[in-house]
C-alpha cells in the first residue's frame, strides 16, 4: 500500500511581491521558495527593508503576492480573497508583533481569554485553555495583573499565551525579541522552543540577533528579496 505524502504546513511557491510607490514599480519579493513542516522552529533573518515582514504578511494570509503560489495545509491563499483568508487566519494562525499588542486596561487572563473569544470557542473550554496558556509562558503567578504592571519581558509571554490559546497551527512571530534584554530574551525562546514541543504549532519568527539564531531548527537569509545560503 502507497503511503500517503505528509502536506507540508505551509509552501510558498516562487512568490512575488510588488508595491506601486508614485507611480513606479518597486519590487519586494523576487521569487521566494519555502516548506515549513509541523513541529519547527523556523527563523527569517536579513537587514532591514529585505523584505521579511513583507514574506511573514503572506505567509499569515493578511496580504496576496504578485506572483506564485502559497498554499497553507493545502488550501490557495494566494487565490482566495480577504474573507476566506481571515477565516482560516482566526481558526489555525497565531501572530506576536514587537511591540505587545496587549490590551491595557485588561489582565494577563483577560487578555488571554480575548483570543478564546476571537476564535469563537466554546465559552466551557476558556478557563482550562487560559490557565494553561499563562502557566506554558510561566505567568501563572502574574495571571490578574495587568500589563502596565508586568515587565517587557512578561508582557510578550503573555501576547505568546494569548496567540496559541486558540491552538493555530502557525504562529508568526515579527522581530519577537528585539525590544528585550537579552536574558528576557532567552526566556522568550524558551518559551518558543517548549511550545513547539508541546502545542503541535510551528513558530516562524524573524530576528536580527546571532545569538538566538541557535535555536532554530533552520535560519533562511534573505537579501534584497531572496534567499540566500546561510
Ligand atoms: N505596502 C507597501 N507599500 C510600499 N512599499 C512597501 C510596502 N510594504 C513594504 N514596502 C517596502 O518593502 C521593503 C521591504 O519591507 P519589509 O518591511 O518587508 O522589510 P523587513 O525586512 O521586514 O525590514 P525590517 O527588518 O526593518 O522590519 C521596504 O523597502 C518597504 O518600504
Amino acid at each position: 500500500m502507497e503511503v500517503p505524502e505528509r502536506q507540508p504546513l505551509l509552501s510558498v511557491r516562487d512568490v512575488e511581491r510588488s508595491f506601486d510607490v508614485g507611480g513606479q514599480k518597486l519590487r519586494v519579493l523576487k521569487g521566494i521558495n519555502l516548506t515549513l513542516e509541523p513541529n519547527q522552529l523556523i527563523m527569517l533573518k536579513g537587514r532591514s527593508g529585505s523584505g521579511k515582514t513583507t514574506l511573514m504578511n503572506l505567509m499569515g494570509g493578511l496580504d496576496r503576492p504578485t506572483e506564485g503560489e502559497i498554499f497553507f495545509q493545502g488550501k490557495p491563499f494566494h487565490a482566495w480573497n480577504d474573507d476566506k483568508r481571515t477565516e482560516i487566519r482566526r481558526k489555525d494562525i497565531g501572530f506576536i508583533f514587537q511591540a505587545y499588542a496587549l490590551m491595557p486596561l485588561l489582565s494577563a487572563y483577560e487578555n488571554v481569554e480575548l483570543s478564546m473569544r476571537m476564535a469563537k470557542k466554546p465559552r466551557s473550554e476558556w478557563k482550562s485553555r487560559v490557565t494553561a496558556c499563562l502557566e506554558l509562558v510561566g505567568l501563572a503567578k502574574r495571571m490578574h495583573h495587568r500589563p502596565f504592571e508586568m515587565s517587557g519581558g512578561e508582557q510578550q509571554r503573555v501576547a505568546i499565551a494569548k496567540a496559541i490559546a486558540h491552538r493555530p497551527s502557525l504562529l508568526l512571530a515579527d522581530e519577537p525579541t528585539a525590544e528585550l534584554d537579552s536574558q528576557m530574551a532567552a526566556q522568550v525562546m524558551a518559551v518558543f522552543r517548549e511550545i513547539v514541543r508541546t502545542e503541535n504549532v510551528t513558530i516562524c519568527m524573524t530576528t536580527h540577533d546571532t545569538t538566538i539564531m541557535e535555536v532554530a531548527d533552520h535560519v533562511y537569509e534573505m537579501v534584497d528579496g531572496v534567499f540566500v545560503a546561510g
